[in-house]
């Protein structure tokens, strides 16, 4: 079974008497290990379908199964707890706490499951060094640049564990140099885990360059929903990014430095 099958997927808002189908009918499904770019117009419902596929938003009608867990069944409670352990998030603005260091900014979603800040800190400098931040643990947001933010929201989101990284324009705030760090960063993480995907939404012209597969929404539709596996990223392995040799090695889990988590 595929990671992510939607089908049919609709979600329509009502705006006083106005109706807007964001999606309209839009079905998906995509295997774990692959890096895909969503693309499209604007308006055509590429940040509504990320959201559901996050069980931020639920479809007005239609199936959406994530991991095996059929998101439209879930309450609130359920919700909140799959997006906690299944899915990571990373947003165009880093969305960093700008009084936490680093690694505590990359370890709060542990806190939030109720573990300590001094449990979580050696799997968060772990993933900082992952993702080349070994030497920036204490630094605060401010005193990073964007590709470092990124870096270290990338961080935050792998720290649970994800089977989905959800990313919504990540490159949009970053220069080209940086940008592609993170594209190449994100493919590597894609590809480290056969049972884990990334799916972001995207502007950037070169994201294709990075990508196992590209996907594009238009009308609330996906033209191409089927399951396509290709050629593992070519790009980055053919012609490394410069700069960007942090990106190797598989990401540390969480049993290797002696911690679980809470189901
Ligand atoms: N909360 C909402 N209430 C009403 N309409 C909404 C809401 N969210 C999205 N829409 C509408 O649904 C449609 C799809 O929006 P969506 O944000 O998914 O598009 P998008 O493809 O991500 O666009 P962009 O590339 O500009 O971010 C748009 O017409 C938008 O105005």
């Amino acid at each position: 079974m595929a990671l992510v099958e939607a089908t049919d997927l609709v979600r329509e808002y009502r705006m006083g008497d106005e109706r807007v189908r964001a999606l309209d009918g839009a079905s998906l499904s995509l295997d774990g290990g692959q890096f895909v770019s969503v693309i499209g117009p604007s308006g055509a419902g590429k940040s509504t379908l990320l959201h559901i596929l996050g069980a931020l938003d639920v479809p007005t009608s239609g199936s959406i199964v994530v991991d095996g867990v059929d998101l439209a069944t879930l309450n609130d409670d359920a919700a909140s707890e799959f997006r906690r352990h299944r899915v990571g998030f990373i947003f165009q603005f880093f969305n960093l706490v700008p009084t936490l260091s680093a690694w505590e900014n990359v370890a709060l979603p542990m806190l939030l499951d109720s573990k300590s800040l001094s449990s979580a800190k050696p799997r968060a400098v772990e993933l900082m060094e992952r993702v080349g931040l070994g030497d920036r643990i204490e630094h605060r947001p401010s005193e990073l640049s964007g590709g470092q933010m990124q870096r270290v929201a990338i961080a935050r989101s792998l720290i649970m564990e994800p089977k989905i990284l959800l990313a919504d324009e990540p490159t949009g705030n970053l220069d080209s140099k940086s940008g592609a760090d993170v594209l190449a960063l994100l493919a590597d993480v894609a590809h480290d885990q056969p049972d884990r995907m990334v799916l972001m939404v995207t502007h950037a012209d070169d994201a294709a360059d990075f990508s196992d597969r590209v996907i594009t929404v238009r009308d609330g539709k996906v033209l191409d929903p089927g399951s396509r596996p290709q050629p593992a990223a070519p790009q980055h392995t053919a012609a490394p990014v410069p700069g960007a040799m942090w990106m190797t090695g598989p990401i540390p889990r969480i049993g290797d430095s002696g911690r679980h988590r809470a189901e």
